[in-house]
């Protein structure tokens, strides 16, 4: 039943469903210890739950006449359900732990990998639907592990156990009972098929639910500002009606299957009694037997409900599974090569782009850059100016290696970053945005962002070069206030500051700056103004420009336009020369 390949392409790896879950034993493994446990356990329950059969004839079939021994008979049952008691419950221990380890670890690698891809994979990837991958189907999964997969084995051992013990006390009622079980499993077999489909189509809705929200908690205030609250909670309800008219089709079907599977296998049950009553009138049989049969019928075909249930549990995992899979096989297409090269030390900071061209893959038509030559010497400010989309943006990412040039190459010092391994050249670039990022923790981990082992003091003296101090020093905690997701608590030009605190911190030699185009009031400005000084000071620096005042100090001005360079030059000469530049100026800088 699960060696058929579906071919349907939501197939997430083109194996069979259920057997996506193979994929949870190297984390089964790495808690070897649990597992064993756990075996040994249910070794031990199974066993006391097929012996309570037996005991129970012995009670039956002895423990009612005069001069047995009804002591013994009682206390043998007693001990059986003590065992099994104590053996459960130690079952129950090591499994559900162990599921919680493994969706720990899973979780944590699965997070670890979706970190680490490059912007190619983040830019076509919703991160709401990460999340989900993350939280949702991981849950899927704990429930596997902690409980399904125990149901399962259980279950399996005590229906070939009971089967055994079936065919050991009566092989004619046994045979009769094998006419059953057959025809139950069908059923199972048949919906589980269908099932794993629909629970397919829940999960992705339910990610589509969670999109929705993430974005729109996300930007509350823009949603706000639209007075567009009535039209997100109609979208998200819209989104989560779906994903519960989904659940509705899923749940209906387990139940159906489920019922399905009681009728079939208690019908066969009564069916084998009635057979097992004639016997018994007719003296071909105690009473005891009849009664140890009808136990171990009760407990097998019990076991082959719970069966019926988990598998369709273990199909709906299996989606989780072969959706987590499709991102844990994701390769990022940026990565360090085997022998890494290594930046000379210390770095002089020459950046070079040799006829560099790259589309985005999302946009394979436009080249973002084309024929891209510049050669930015050690210590010199260029600025980049251009209007909307001409690719000022993209020379950064080429230069952060968030993607890799199609053709032509990029060095910096001599050495081509395609050499290096990612972190190293980043390592030697700090990147100040145009809207920063603030995580929601103390305006002293934000600034320690930049180096993670800074120490207080360092954190301090950045924060004042980068005219920072006095205002976080006014703040009600001071350094130690949380400063709310994404910034909430800051002003433009002060969540700016920050930015610039932490990329003083970094100190690297490169110097990557996208100017605020967001106005400031006058004091800001001379303080973020001043602030970039210190950090510009001494670094190569490539300037995304919006005001006069950068244009004005920059050594150099790239004039770009549809992904080249149009014009260099200082911005008298470019004004003189007319063209782009003059009215980019006219526009931007000059009043
Ligand atoms: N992640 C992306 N995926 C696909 N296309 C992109 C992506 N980022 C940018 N582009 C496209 O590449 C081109 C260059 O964009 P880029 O962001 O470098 O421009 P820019 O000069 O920085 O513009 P702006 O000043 O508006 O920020 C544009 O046509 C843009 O639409």
């Amino acid at each position: 039943m699960s060696n058929t390949a579906p071919a349907s392409t939501e197939a997430p790896t083109g194996k069979t469903p259920v057997g996506t879950l193979r994929a949870l034993w190297p984390y089964v493994m790495r808690q070897r210890g649990l597992f064993v446990a756990w075996l040994l356990a249910l070794a031990c329950s199974s066993a006391a739950t097929l012996t309570l059969p037996v005991a129970f004839r012995q009670m039956i079939d002895h423990g009612f006449s005069s001069g047995s021994n009804i002591d013994r008979t009682f206390s043998l049952v007693f001990i059986v359900v003590v065992v099994l008691a104590l053996a459960t419950a130690a079952r129950f221990f090591f499994v559900s732990l162990l599921g919680e380890r493994v969706v720990a670890d899973l979780r944590e690698r699965l997070y670890a990998h979706l970190i680490g891809l490059d912007a190619a994979f983040h830019d076509r990837t919703r991160s709401g639907e990460l999340i989900s991958r993350l939280t949702a189907d991981a849950e899927l999964l704990r429930s596997v592990v902690g409980s399904s997969m125990s149901v399962a084995l259980r279950s399996t051992v005590t229906v070939l156990g009971s089967l055994v013990m079936l065919f050991v006390t009566s092989p004619k009622l046994a045979a009769w009972a094998m006419l059953g079980i057959p025809l139950a499993v069908l059923p199972i077999v048949l919906g589980g098929r269908r099932l794993q489909k629909i629970s397919r189509d829940g999960q992705d809705r339910l990610a589509d639910a969670n999109t929705h929200a993430a974005e729109a908690l996300g930007a509350v205030k823009t949603v706000q500002a639209h007075a567009r609250e009535p039209y997100e909670r109609g979208r998200f309800g819209q989104a989560i009606a779906i994903a519960v008219e989904t659940a509705r089709r899923r749940i209906g079907w387990q139940a159906l299957v489920t019922a399905l599977a009681i009728v079939l296998i208690f019908g066969a049950v009564t069916l084998v009694l009635w057979t097992g009553a004639h016997d018994v009138i007719a003296g071909r049989m105690t009473a005891g037997t009849l009664g140890q049969f009808v136990f171990y019928a009760l407990i097998g075909g019990g076991s082959v409900g719970a069966l019926a249930e988990v598998w369709n549990e273990l199909q709906r995992a299996a989606g989780g599974m072969g959706r987590i899979n499709e991102l844990l096989v994701e390769e990022a297409q940026v990565r360090a090569p085997a022998q890494p090269a290594t930046l000379p030390n210390p770095l002089r900071g020459e950046v070079r782009f040799d006829d560099v061209t790259f589309h985005y893959p999302a946009r394979p038509d436009t080249a973002a850059l084309e024929n891209f030559n510049l050669r930015v010497s050690p210590g010199e400010t260029v600025a980049l100016v251009g209007p909307s989309g001409a690719g000022k943006s993209t020379v950064f990412s080429m230069l952060l290696r968030f993607h890799d040039p199609e053709q032509g190459r990029i060095d910096i010092d001599g050495t081509d970053i395609r050499t290096l391994d990612p972190a190293e050249l980043r390592g030697a670039i700090a990147l100040v945005p145009q809207s920063p990022t603030i995580f929601a923790a103390s305006a002293a981990d934000n600034i320690r962002y930049g180096r993670l082992e800074a120490s207080d003091e360092e954190v301090e003296i950045a924060a004042r070069a980068a005219e920072a101090y006095d205002f976080i020093r006014a703040l009600p905690e001071g350094f130690d206030e949380q400063l709310g997701e994404r910034g909430a608590r800051l002003s433009g030009g002060q969540q700016q500051r920050i930015a610039i605190a932490r990329a003083l911190l970094k100190d690297a030699p490169i110097l990557l700056l996208d100017e605020a185009t967001s106005a400031l009031d006058a004091q800001s400005e001379r303080a973020v103004q001043s602030a970039l000084e210190h950090l510009m000071a001494g670094r190569t620096t490539l300037v995304i420009a919006h005001r006069l005042a950068t244009i004005l100090k920059a050594d150099r001005i790239v004039v770009m336009d549809g992904g080249r360079i149009v014009a260099e030059g200082t911005h008298a000469e470019l004004l003189a020369q007319g063209g782009l530049y003059a009215e980019l100026a006219k526009l931007q800088f000059l009043d």
